[in-house]
């Protein structure tokens, strides 16, 4: 496998080791020995996500704060996305900077995120199955969140506005400016 650690520390695109034959292909999804290598610590994943979007949904930008703040391990298994993470670590020198990486079933990529991340993703084929890992549980009260289409964050999203599919709730998301500011 291959990590490449983005402009934001911590934050790596992992890229497998494929195997293919006259079947197929095979590939390691996840190793932790191998994930200790890359972090320098075990990861200790609790918890499994999944969910399916069509062409144009945008889901996120979100994260859950404080003790129960998440690192996820995310991957497409159907379809394309452009994920993106964004550096909400208020001590961090890379504060509300973000990479966008393109994740698709072909090219097997995954992202890791830390804690302290927001997180969301857009589908840019038919349809998109995402699955991730999350070393902390999901806790309702503790979920935070910006608007996908925050001006300041001026994220490219790869979909025409016209074709955007976003949540009441994310449509409705609080900006940049008021998140950092709380
Ligand atoms: C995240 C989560 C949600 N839910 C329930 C709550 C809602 O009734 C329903 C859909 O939740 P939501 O609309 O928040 O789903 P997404 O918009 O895909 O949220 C995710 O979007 C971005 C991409 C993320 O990185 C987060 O993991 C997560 O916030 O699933 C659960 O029961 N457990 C969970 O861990």
């Amino acid at each position: 496998m291959k990590a490449i650690e983005t402009k934001l520390k911590g934050c790596f695109i992992l890229e497998p080791t494929v195997f293919e034959d006259e079947r197929g292909y095979f590939f390691e999804s996840y190793n932790e020995n191998k994930m200790e290598g890359i972090l320098g610590y075990k990861p200790n994943f609790v918890q499994d996500n999944q969910s399916n979007s069509s062409y144009g949904v945008i889901r996120g930008l979100h994260m859950q704060a404080g003790e129960h703040s998440q690192a996820k391990l995310v991957r497409v298994v159907e379809g394309a996305v452009i994920d993106v993470a964004v550096d909400a670590r208020v001590d961090s020198p890379t504060f509300g900077q973000s990479v966008a990486v393109e994740l698709s079933a072909d090219n097997k990529r995954q992202l890791f995120i830390p804690r302290g991340f927001l997180h969301g993703f857009s589908v840019i084929s038919e349809k998109a199955t995402f699955f991730y890992k999350c070393d902390n549980g999901y806790n309702k009260a503790s979920e935070d969140g910006i608007n996908p289409l925050d001006k300041e964050l001026n994220i490219d999203w790869g979909i025409p506005v016209d074709k955007m599919i976003i949540s009441e709730k994310d449509q409705e998301a609080q900006s940049f400016e008021i998140f950092k500011n709380k």
